[in-house]
């Protein structure tokens, strides 16, 4: 049976040092690291995370602002709040939260977030860094840089030979997590809708990342026996043995099945998703140190 990553545990570690270093900043410089979080439209998911991220950001210590626009709200406004923000000198992280509502080009709004202030990673110049290796300046996408602290946990820092397997493309979680496990020395192979025999490439994987949003969809006779499985899908699926209208979160690989053969295997609920908060924070504080002239703490 595999080792079980308890990520709710690693984030909370992440999170008492984030709080421990947001303490010395500002004991030190007097700058208190800021957090907005932009959301646009009143979907109950989203809100559910959105909140956590305010109350995350609180728990550190940090000055944490959130704002809630019309589901109707123009691009043009939206990009009048980010250029606010971007000025605003309590403010060293800005998220908006995605998907953005059809009217609005998300493209356009996450370039106009000030690289500097851009703790998502989502903008060219960060993507740009993280491509070249420029990591110390870099803002890295939270989702793979929890997925890799998770990684580290059970195969150590240095990832030598290691073949990795990562399904899923998205500029989010797939294309900058393979551009981790391949700064890492891994040889990474990235996969989607369009690879050939599946499941016989993820039977290769030292490292098996799923990041595709569908549920359950990699199964246990996938995984190589001692592969370290990380789960980054997060799905509501309906779960009417849990009364009606019920429903329950399950990740992208068949939990039950591939435990049984993998060295270790994150959670859905308790794996990747508390570690994309907690490195939010993380890139947060480092924004904050950057901007007080302190050497940031590496997480
Ligand atoms: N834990 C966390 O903190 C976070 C979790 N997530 C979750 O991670 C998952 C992925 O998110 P995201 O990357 O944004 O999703 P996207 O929908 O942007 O990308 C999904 C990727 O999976 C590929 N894919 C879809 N179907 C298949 C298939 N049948 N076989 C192989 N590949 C397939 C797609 O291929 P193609 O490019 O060819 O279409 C695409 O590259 C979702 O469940 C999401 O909720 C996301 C962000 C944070
Ligand atoms: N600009 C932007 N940045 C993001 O990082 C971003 C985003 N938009 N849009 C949505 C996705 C999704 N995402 C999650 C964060 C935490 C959990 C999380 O904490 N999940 C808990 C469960 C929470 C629950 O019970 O619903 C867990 O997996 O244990 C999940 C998903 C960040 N995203």
């Amino acid at each position: 049976m595999a080792d079980v990553i308890d990520g709710k545990k690693v984030a909370e570690e992440v999170l008492a040092s984030v709080k421990e270093e947001a303490d010395k900043l500002i004991a030190e410089t007097g700058v208190t690291p800021g957090i907005a979080v932009v959301i646009v439209g009143e979907d109950p998911a989203s809100q559910v995370y959105v909140n956590s991220k305010s109350r995350k950001a609180k728990e550190c210590g940090f000055h944490s602002v959130k704002h809630t626009l019309a589901e109707d709200t123009s691009e043009t406004d939206l990009l009048a709040l980010i250029g606010t923000l971007n000025e605003d000198p309590a403010i060293h992280g800005i998220l908006v939260q995605l998907p953005l509502p059809g009217h609005i080009d998300s493209g356009r709004v996450i370039q106009t977030i000030s690289p500097d202030k851009d703790v998502d990673g989502f903008h060219f110049i960060n993507v740009g860094k993280l491509g070249t290796g420029e990591t110390s300046t870099a803002f890295v996408p939270c989702t793979p840089a929890g997925s890799m602290l998770l990684v580290e946990r059970v195969r150590g820092r240095d990832l030598s030979g290691l073949s990795a397997v990562v399904v899923g493309r998205s500029n989010i979680v797939g294309k900058p997590m393979a551009n981790l496990l391949l700064a890492a020395n891994c040889t990474v192979t990235i996969a989607h809708s369009r690879t050939k025999d599946l499941p016989g490439l993820c039977r290769t994987a030292d490292i098996l990342v799923a990041a595709v949003g569908r549920p359950e969809m990699v199964k246990g006779d996938w995984v190589k026996p001692g592969a370290t499985v990380i789960d980054v899908g997060i799905n509501r699926i309906d779960a009417p043995e849990r009364g009606e209208g019920k429903s329950r979160l399950v990740g992208d690989v068949e939990f039950a099945e591939a435990e049984k053969v993998a060295g270790a295997i994150t959670p859905v609920p308790g794996g990747v998703g508390p570690m994309t908060i907690a490195m939010l924070m993380a890139n947060t504080l480092v924004s904050a140190c950057r901007r007080a002239g302190k050497e940031p703490p590496r997480f």
